[in-house]
């Protein structure tokens, strides 16, 4: 890494950014099913340009297909998905790149590239899409490391020499390096102890607040949702969800999730079972010895 103090750094140019507040992910009427398992029906949902929202639901709802439907890696089976008012699901592969660089994510356990030092993995961005020389791109993985808390000296080690915490906040700094509009955060703080998973949680906050980008938080935490969300969106389990009902049972503020109408909502916020015990017990029935 280069020695001295971290360089301002300009972001890499972007298109012109529309105005605050605007609608800017806008999912209309999305359906997705693999084989015989439809997972997302008649989707309706807008994020607009500058707010977190926080998606929380049941394990295996769509939470993490809702995703990759905004950046392309998968496709609706029907339906549009718009991104500042261009439809992603009839993109060719080139402009998918150049709007994938809009997007940071961070995934489930970072997904750092093992064989790659932590400067290369923060690096790995910014070269692959050649925004920059070599010494921009160091100062850009210094002032990112910064930025996420990591000590200098760390970058020449690999990702299984470091915690949990540290490779997630690599993983953020490797989100960063590209300076996106919309970062998408799946389950960041899952397996991490209750302090590291409050320091996720600010840096995400001060990612999104300080740096005004938007952003998309999949998590089960309800830490992460009290903290950094503006608004949540909470899914239900397709397979359970009645005949022209929403999957969608609640959208609104946070602090509303404890007294929301739907008592599903009451109870997933709470960790109770509920409902739920009698339904697993009554298929295990079903399903015989
Ligand atoms: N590429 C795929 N091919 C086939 N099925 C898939 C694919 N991706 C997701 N699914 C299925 O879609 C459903 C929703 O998956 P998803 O990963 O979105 O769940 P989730 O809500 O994020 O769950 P969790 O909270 O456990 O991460 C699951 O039943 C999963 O098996």
């Amino acid at each position: 890494m280069s020695a001295g103090p971290p360089q301002p750094t300009p972001a890499p140019s972007k298109g012109p950014t529309p105005a605050p507040g605007g609608e800017m992910i806008e999912f209309q009427d999305v359906c997705i099913q693999f084989r015989q398992q439809k997972v997302l029906r008649n989707l309706n949902l807008t994020i607009r340009r500058g707010e977190t929202v926080c998606v929380i639901g049941e394990s295996g709802c769509g939470k993490t297909v809702l995703l990759k439907l905004i950046i392309g890696l998968l496709h609706p089976t029907s339906g549009r998905i718009l991104f500042d008012g261009e439809d992603v699901t009839r993109m060719n592969a080139r402009a998918m790149v150049k709007l994938r660089l809009r997007f940071g994510f961070l995934f489930q356990m970072a997904a750092l590239f093992d064989s790659l030092s932590v400067y290369d993995n923060v690096a790995f961005g910014l070269r692959e899409h050649k925004v920059c020389d070599e010494e921009h791109v160091a100062s850009i993985v210094a002032e990112r490391l910064q930025d996420v808390g990591l000590p200098m000296g760390l970058e020449r080690k690999k990702p299984a020499e470091l915690s949990g915490g540290q490779r997630k906040r690599v993983g953020l700094a490797r989100a960063l390096a590209l300076d996106p509009e919309v970062m998408l955060y799946d389950e960041p703080t899952t397996g991490l102890d209750p302090i590291m998973t409050d320091v996720i949680n600010e840096l995400i906050l001060q990612t999104q607040r300080g740096g005004h980008k938007s952003g998309v938080v999949v998590t089960h935490e309800m830490r992460t949702v009290a903290k950094v969300a503006d608004r949540v969106v909470m899914f239900f389990p397709l397979a359970r969800t009645g005949r022209g009902q929403s999957q969608v049972i609640y959208d609104g503020p946070p602090d509303g999730l404890e007294e929301a109408a739907d008592p599903r909502v009451r109870q997933f916020v709470k960790g109770e079972a509920g409902e739920r015990l009698r339904e697993l017990a009554a298929q295990n029935r079903a399903a015989g010895p």
